[in-house]
């Protein structure tokens, strides 16, 4: 960034992860956004325009910040100080990416603040070393569907746009950590079930690549990796899967690490199902999202875009 009074915005979004049977591989961008309006300052200062973002340090011990500190760190620089309007749509710890969301504007905002100039894969390739996975950081960074592989030395990550399917998310009124989530999981798998959950990620990603979406809602009902042990901590998601299936739609998985339950169905039937699951659930936030195909996005902003930011 050059000029004292220059203001960019970095908008990164939501996603879910696994989609069933692709655990810690497959992973969805949606339209929730993570939005900052950042611009120079003599100290770094966060001001935070959504209650979820009020709750984090508003200095530079601020997560956002600490990863864009250390990613310029990586390429031997040091970041000049900003000044952070950070607002957030993605609720916390609900299986929906926040923490994802949060490394990849902090990635973002070092590539800017620090012109870098990072390719999409070497902030993909960042973001799943912070997050340790790359379904939810790869759909945050490239949007549409990704699907990718990750280990220290390397991440492999292949994305493309998905349309033509509806997608309904049962949100939950309490959270769910990731870490909380992970440490049901069991050390070792059986040989068998290995076969058959890698069988079924498999077929899930010839479902979506020939749009044969009952195939598709099939296959994320049949994951052998995580939900079976997540089941306990997530009693709503059996019932969701019921009456989705009533009401047409496609199938039903568990978001990421949970809470949230993500369902697909068809543009027809999308209201159906939200209606049905909205009855069964008054107490959860029941709602279509978008599917997001542009991945993060960072812009500087002209005077005119400047002067409609009613928090200047
Ligand atoms: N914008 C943010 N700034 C700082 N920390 C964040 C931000 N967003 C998420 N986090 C951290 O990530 C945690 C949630 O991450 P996680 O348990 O992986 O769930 P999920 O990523 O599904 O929302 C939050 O409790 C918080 O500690
Ligand atoms: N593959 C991870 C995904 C976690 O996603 P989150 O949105 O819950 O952070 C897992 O299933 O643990």
């Amino acid at each position: 960034m050059s000029a004292e009074s220059e203001m960019f915005l970095i908008r990164v979004p939501a996603s879910t992860a696994n989609l069933g049977p692709g655990f810690d591989s497959i992973g969805l961008a949606l339209g929730l956004y993570l939005e900052i309006h950042g611009s120079s300052s003599d100290h770094w200062e966060i001001i935070p325009l959504s209650e979820e973002m009020s709750v984090f340090p508003r200095d530079e011990r601020n997560y956002i910040i600490q990863i864009a500190k250390k990613t310029a760190a990586a390429y031997g620089k040091e970041l000049s100080p900003c000044r952070l309007f950070v607002s957030s749509e993605i609720p916390l710890a609900r299986g929906l990416g926040s923490s994802a969301s949060a490394i990849v504007a902090g990635i973002e905002l070092a590539n800017i603040v620090g012109e870098l100039q990072l390719t999409d894969d070497e902030k993909n390739r960042h973001a799943s070393l912070f997050e340790g996975h790359p379904d939810n950081a790869g759909a945050s960074v490239y949007g549409g569907l990704v699907v990718g592989l990750h280990t220290q030395q390397k991440t492999d990550v292949v994305s493309f746009p998905i349309e033509g399917v509806k997608v309904i998310a049962v949100i939950p009124d309490f959270e769910l950590l990731t870490e909380d989530s992970r440490n049901v999981l069991p050390a070792s798998l059986p040989y068998k079930d290995a076969i058959a959950g890698s069988a079924a990620a498999n077929v899930f990603l010839a479902g979506v690549m020939t749009k044969d979406w009952k195939l598709v809602g099939e296959m994320m009902q049949s994951d052998r990796f995580h939900q079976p042990y997540r089941a306990e901590l997530v009693p709503h998601l059996a019932h969701i899967e019921e009456v989705v299936l009533q009401e047409g739609g496609f199938g039903t998985a568990l978001s990421g690490a949970g809470p949230t339950v993500l369902s697909l169905t068809s543009k027809e039937n999308s209201a159906a199902v939200l209606t049905a699951l909205k009855l069964e659930f008054p107490e959860y936030v029941v709602k279509e999202l978008e599917i997001d195909n542009d991945g993060s996005h960072t812009a500087i902003l002209s005077e005119q875009e400047k002067k409609g930011l009613e928090f200047l």
